[in-house]
């Protein structure tokens, strides 16, 4: 049986103020041990995110031989390198996180690694031929299956070799599967995508040591480089701040200061849309270090207008959507959300899930096949929610009583540690102090 918990957050129009340091970036964090577990030596991984995906990436590769050590989100790893790694003894379990198992998978596939990699019921209802496929262009052998849909996956590691791949969805993670699968290949792989899709795997790959060339659309890596051990910084999520962002923007009298969140333009697609929307943001000190950009930035409430977000837009902010969903009950207008048919695919069908989770506190949004309509400014009563066992439903969740003029109870809330412990403490503190 599972635990289903429940949590009651009340906060009918109360203003939120105060500065936070938002957890690490949950993509950047997978990255840094995924590349010190291939680089031979001693890693080390400052501000990692401690929240259960990216725990599940570090289960792994210590099941493959690598020594890892972690004080909260001070992580050292310590490898022999891709071509020590042994065989585990047990499945690779990625429990609900689509990078680790999508990463994975390129990552073993030019490896001497045999091993079965799987997830949770609901990873394990997520496509991954999207990176099988190509995989197997590259002589990828996917054992007993070469056609498989789901998790899980047995990968028996092999000589790949490079291709040119065109990708027709854009994705970050099928992106990187493919550079990790190139940079083990003989030859040159070249990877070209319709929209920019996050590039935390190029970035860190040349912090690494590799080369990697890049243009607009297009990446691509020269197989047979190794990496050299570093050390890595990992910012603040923009995605985890985004939901403060979001409220901030919608509740008068608010005003958040971000600290440290990671500002990398692949991602920012939700300042964009608040700036758009009419809130109110400004930036303090930016760091363009060696790896990601990072800074302060700070968000206060104004006046909310609908937009439309679509097309190229669509992969800088693909996480947020949920609560831009949210967000959008309280502007004035409709907004219309399009070309997100990814969101059917993430650790629930997003689309489906936030209209009929919103929808149950009286707000005016409905479903398309590739989006969704929102019509506001909306006055949300309380209710009963369900996360669907989806992090990003559940902190949508809580965020929405910050506008709602009752209770709003949040069933199995505790997916949000998936990504962001902390955020209830983060969500109290910020509603008590006052300016
Ligand atoms: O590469 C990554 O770290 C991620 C890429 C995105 O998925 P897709 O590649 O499926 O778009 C995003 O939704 C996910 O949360 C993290
Ligand atoms: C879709 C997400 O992650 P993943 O694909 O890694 O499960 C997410 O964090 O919203």
């Amino acid at each position: 049986m599972e635990k289903i918990d429940m949590i009651t957050a009340a906060f009918n129009g109360e203003a939120l103020n105060g500065t936070i340091r938002v957890p690490g970036d949950k993509s950047i964090s997978h990255r840094a041990v995924m590349l010190g577990a291939i680089a031979k030596g001693k890693t080390t991984i400052s501000g990692f995110l401690a929240g259960e995906d990216c725990l599940s990436t570090i289960r792994i590769f210590s099941q493959l031989g690598v020594e890892i050590e972690r004080n909260g989100s001070d992580v050292s790893v310590t490898s022999p390198g891709i071509s020590g790694w042994k065989n585990p003894v047990e499945a690779l379990d990625a429990g609900n996180s689509g990078t680790t198992a999508r990463l994975l998978l390129g990552i073993l596939a030019g490896s001497s690694v045999t091993a079965e990699i799987t997830g949770d019921r609901y990873l394990r209802k997520r496509p991954m031929r999207r990176v099988t496929a190509p995989l197997n262009e590259m002589n990828a052998r996917f054992k007993g299956n070469t056609e498989t849909e789901t998790l899980p996956v047995t990968v028996e590691g092999t000589k790949l070799k490079a291709m040119s791949y065109e990708m027709p969805i854009a994705s970050a993670q099928v992106k990187s599967a493919i550079l990790f699968a190139g940079l083990s290949a003989e030859g040159t792989t070249l990877v070209t995508e319709k929209a920019v899709s996050r590039d935390h795997t190029e970035r860190m790959l040349r912090q690494f040591g590799a080369s990697v060339q890049s243009e607009e659309t297009s990446v691509s890596i020269a197989g047979g480089q190794s990496l050299q051990a570093c050390d890595v910084k990992v910012p603040g999520d923009i995605s985890s701040a985004a939901f403060f962002m979001c409220a901030a923007a919608m509740v008068p009298g608010s005003k958040i200061t971000f600290l440290e969140v990671g500002l990398n333009p692949t991602r920012t697609g939700i300042i964009d849309v608040l700036q758009e929307m009419g809130a109110k943001v400004s930036f303090g000190e930016r760091v363009n270090g060696e790896g990601e950009p990072y800074g302060e930035l700070t968000v206060e409430s104004s006046d909310l207008h609908a937009i439309e977000i679509s097309g190229a837009m669509i992969p800088r902010l693909i996480d947020e959507l949920p609560v831009i969903a949210l967000l959008a009950t309280q502007a004035t207008g409709t907004t219309v959300i399009k070309d997100a048919e990814e969101l059917r695919v993430k650790e629930t069908d997003r689309i489906e899930a936030v209209c009929s989770e919103l929808q149950k506190l009286g707000a005016i949004i409905e479903p398309t096949p590739d989006g969704m309509r929102i019509t506001g400014p909306t006055k949300l009563t309380g209710g009963m929610l369900r996360s669907h066992g989806d992090h990003r439903l559940g902190m949508m969740a809580a965020i929405s009583s910050v506008v709602a003029d009752g209770p709003v109870q949040i069933e199995d809330a505790s997916c949000i540690n998936v990504s962001y412990p902390g955020f209830f403490e983060h969500l109290d503190s910020l509603t008590r102090s006052k300016h």
